[in-house]
């Protein structure tokens, strides 16, 4: 009989309440060692994996945890921290660790006494088409590999002393570099490289690891010819040092690389068998009888029950194939999703049997085991009808679907006006200065308005009390701005959580978590509403807010919204109809919001749309058809606006160069986007393009507390005028500032406003 083996590519790390979180910031904050942070760490190591053995799982995954950032680990193990961070023979790992992910401020900061020059982060950057975060590996020609990490070997030896069987797990060598920037030709890198991976795996092999896995998740890109080429070489060195090699594959199909991947030397090849599931066949025929083969049944990007039936019918061919072992998986890490339904005490009964987080992800992948191996057995049974019975209660609900906006007609996306006549009109209404300033929508959430909200959520604040201090808030963040003088207010966001659950709180079709946290970068987490039905809008959702905000000052405040490509990238989608058509109906829901902000009064309104890019399906071949439905939906939002009204829009991962016929294709009458990290280079994109509408290009980072002089933000500005004519451009942060704390908020936007001064004198 044949074996199924059970495993994961990785497991959440945060932990189920989030203790990874706290643990960091207090450590950040001095309130506790280095050795206590180290043991919750390996607190939660322990419980994850004793959670995946009690599963049933043939092997616990290790090398998948990491305080801050796996990419971070990395770049400790193989020895490249950049030179810019010129550290200290005295600082330790850790220290350089959080270093490198949050930069270093001041000079005479150091506690080692010796002078150590200000350095910025590592950039971080979205894992392929997640809400991931990781930190960017940093190459120069002059960049050297060598083993310089234990905490890999560390874990590993604390996993075989609690008694279980490891898989260590690795970014593989072409996905490190290709994740990496700073030189033309990474792959130059491969060869200095490769004998680090040999080391490491050596040194696994020697300890008793049974198998290690290495991610290529690159390998469902289109790659260049010469990366191609290149895995072949890579893997046959790495395959010389005789420990067993899986090679994991997620997130998107093999396409043209499946014989490649197929035919590499390792011992076992892991594939998507969720979103590359139409190719299992073709991998199972391709992939030689002696490798093992692990499909990823389970979906690790997505929250819904697995059709278990329809996993056992795609799991039938392969099984009849393939002569060895077959393993089965979830398709990706589980980093993607929370940890577990059973804090969810208050989510809605029916809603709730219709998911599975990861704890349930793990008990769907044994009972896909034991429905093949034990068919018959009466618990097997029992518990594929209750999952075939949740499924079909899914399917079948009336609540899924509603009628009213199935069969809302999309209205014409167009403006009433092209934008040269918006454009006079607007500047009509709201008479601005030339180099007008702006910010991007949130002031600091401090700990004073999350205590409240959390106080409110708890019932100990009743909604009056709550939305009078919120009410505080927005009344000091719009004294703030007027004192600072700024052009075009905001009310702040006080009131939102996240920009993204704020909305899928007012919005039908949508469920939230009370724990449902997910890690987007360190210690920072986000918890992605639930799309389960079709969306509407039941009540205006910032109207009274924004009205308020507006009714404490002459300036105009901008009424901020986040897009509907945005909405559905950061919440867990319906998997049950399109995406477009789900962001369809998000975009006609937030249209209705705009109609009731202009309604209102409110001149200005700002549809953020963060994730657009993010969107863009990691084939190329894919791309035109998302971006066709991904500009109709901010289109159909924007387009209700009149003419005079000004709608701008927020972009602040700065890589578009590629899509600035779409970005253009949006109209919206301003676009604030991130671009001081990299020193406005992308506006040669803007500028050659001839961006026709106008641009805020971030002038500094709000990514870290530093405070930019005004000559500096000056400075960056002449650079955007060479590129981009000088009545387009407005003068704006590269992103919103809740994570910023006030001091270094307002000192920093009155150099600002100080810069657009300057800057109007120069062009008087
Ligand atoms: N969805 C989404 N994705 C995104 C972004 C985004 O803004 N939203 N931006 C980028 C990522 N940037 C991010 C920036 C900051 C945070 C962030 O600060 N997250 C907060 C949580 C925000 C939140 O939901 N806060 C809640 C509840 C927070 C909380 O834990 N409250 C405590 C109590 C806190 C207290 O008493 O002070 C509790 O309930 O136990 C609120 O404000 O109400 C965190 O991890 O700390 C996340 C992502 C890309 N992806
Ligand atoms: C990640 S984009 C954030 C935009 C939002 N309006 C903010 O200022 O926070
Ligand atoms: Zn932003």
């Amino acid at each position: 009989m044949k074996k199924i083996v059970l495993h994961v590519p990785g497991f959440p790390r945060i932990g189920a309440a989030r203790e990874l979180k706290f643990a960091l910031e207090r450590y950040w904050h001095d309130d506790i060692a280095a050795r206590d942070l180290h043991a919750t760490a390996a607190t939660l190591r322990a419980r994850h994996w004793a959670a995946l053995r009690a599963a049933g799982l043939d092997f616990v995954t290790v090398g998948d945890f990491a305080l801050y950032d796996h990419v971070a680990n990395h770049i400790q193990l193989f020895g490249c921290e950049p030179a810019r961070f010129a550290f200290g023979a005295d600082e330790s790992a850790l220290q350089r660790y959080f270093i490198m992910a949050r930069g270093r401020s001041g000079r005479d900061e150091c506690s080692c006494g010796s002078a150590h020059a200000a350095s910025p982060a590592l950039e971080m950057t979205k894992w392929f088409d997640t809400n991931y975060h990781y930190l960017v590996p940093e190459f120069s020609d002059d960049t050297t590999f060598a083993l310089a990490g234990t905490r890999l070997f560390d874990e590993v030896a604390e996993a075989q002393a609690l008694g279980h069987p490891v898989k260590a797990t690795l970014i593989g060598p072409l996905t490190f570099l290709w994740l990496g920037k700073g030189v033309d030709d990474k792959l130059a890198l491969l060869d200095r490289l490769l004998p680090v991976y040999g080391a490491i795996l050596a040194r696994l092999k020697a300890m008793g690891v049974a198998w290690v896995q290495l991610d290529e998740p690159i390998l469902g890109l289109d790659l260049p010819a010469s990366w191609r080429g290149a895995f072949e070489n890579a893997y046959w060195q790495l395959n010389q040092a005789g420990a067993p090699l899986l090679l994991a594959t997620y997130f998107s199909p093999l396409e043209e690389n499946l014989s490649l991947a197929c035919r590499l030397p390792v011992a076992g090849l892991h594939v998507d068998g969720v979103r590359a599931a139409h190719e299992l066949l073709n991998v199972a025929d391709w992939l030689p009888a002696h490798k093992v083969l692990s499909v990823g049944m389970v979906d690790g990007r997505n929250i819904w029950r697995t059709d278990l039936d329809l996993a056992l019918v795609r799991l039938a061919p392969l099984l009849d194939k393939r002569a060895g072992d077959l393993w089965l998986s979830t398709s990706c890490s589980l980093l993607h999703v929370p940890y577990s339904l059973k804090a969810e005490t208050a989510l809605d009964a029916e809603l709730k049997s219709w998911l599975a987080f990861a704890l349930e992800k793990l008990d769907e992948l044994a009972l896909l085991r034991a429905a093949i191996a034990t068919p018959d057995e009466p618990a097997v049974q029992a518990a594929l009808a209750a999952s075939r019975m949740a499924l079909a209660s899914r399917r079948d609900s009336a609540r899924v679907h509603n009628r009213a906006v199935a069969e809302r007609p999309v209205p014409d996306d167009s403006r009433p006006a092209p934008f040269t006549q918006r454009r006079a009109l607007q500047q009509a209404r709201l008479n601005l200065p030339a180099f007008p300033t702006t910010t991007i929508g949130s002031f600091p959430q401090t700990s004073a308005i999350r205590t409240a909200r959390a106080a409110f959520r708890r019932g100990e604040l009743d909604v009056a009390a709550y939305e009078a201090a919120m009410r505080v808030e927005i009344a000091h963040a719009i004294g703030q701005q007027e004192r600072l003088g700024l052009d075009v207010l905001v009310h702040g966001e006080a009131e939102r959580n996240d920009m993204v659950e704020y909305f899928g709180e007012q919005l039908d079709g949508f469920a939230f978590t009370a724990h449902g946290w997910v890690q987007s970068y360190g210690s920072r987490c986000v918890k992605p509403p639930v799309i389960w039905g079709d969306v509407s809008r039941p009540a205006p959702m910032t109207v009274d807010w924004t009205v308020y905000a507006q009714s404490l000052t002459e300036q105009p405040v901008k009424g901020m919204l986040t897009g509907p490509v945005t909405i559905l990238q950061w919440s867990f989608v319906r998997d049950d109809q399109p995406r477009r058509a789900t962001a369809t109906q998000i975009a006609l829901a937030m249209r209705d919001e705009v109609a009731d902000l202009e309604r209102a009064g409110i001149a200005v309104i700002q549809i953020d749309e963060p994730a657009l890019r993010e969107g863009l399906p990691l084939r190329q071949g894919r791309r035109a058809a998302y971006l066709d439905w991904a500009v109709a939906a901010f289109r159909i939002t924007a387009g209700v606006a009149g003419a005079a009204t000004q709608i701008h829009t927020h972009m602040c991962y700065p890589e578009f160069n590629d899509i600035l016929p779409q970005i253009a294709a949006l109209d919206a009458d301003v676009i604030t986007i991130e671009t001081s990290r990299s020193a406005m280079a992308l506006l040669d994109g803007f500028g050659n393009f001839r961006y026709p509408n106008d641009i805020g290009p971030g002038v500094y980072d709000i990514h870290s507390p530093r405070v930019p002089d005004s000559r500096e933000i000056a400075a960056l500005l002449r650079k955007a005028q060479a590129v981009i004519p000088a009545r387009q451009l407005w003068v704006n942060p590269d992103c919103g500032l809740k994570t910023r704390g006030w001091d270094e908020t307002a000192a920093a936007l009155r150099n600002m406003v100080a810069a657009a001064h300057l800057l109007r004198r120069e062009a008087a």
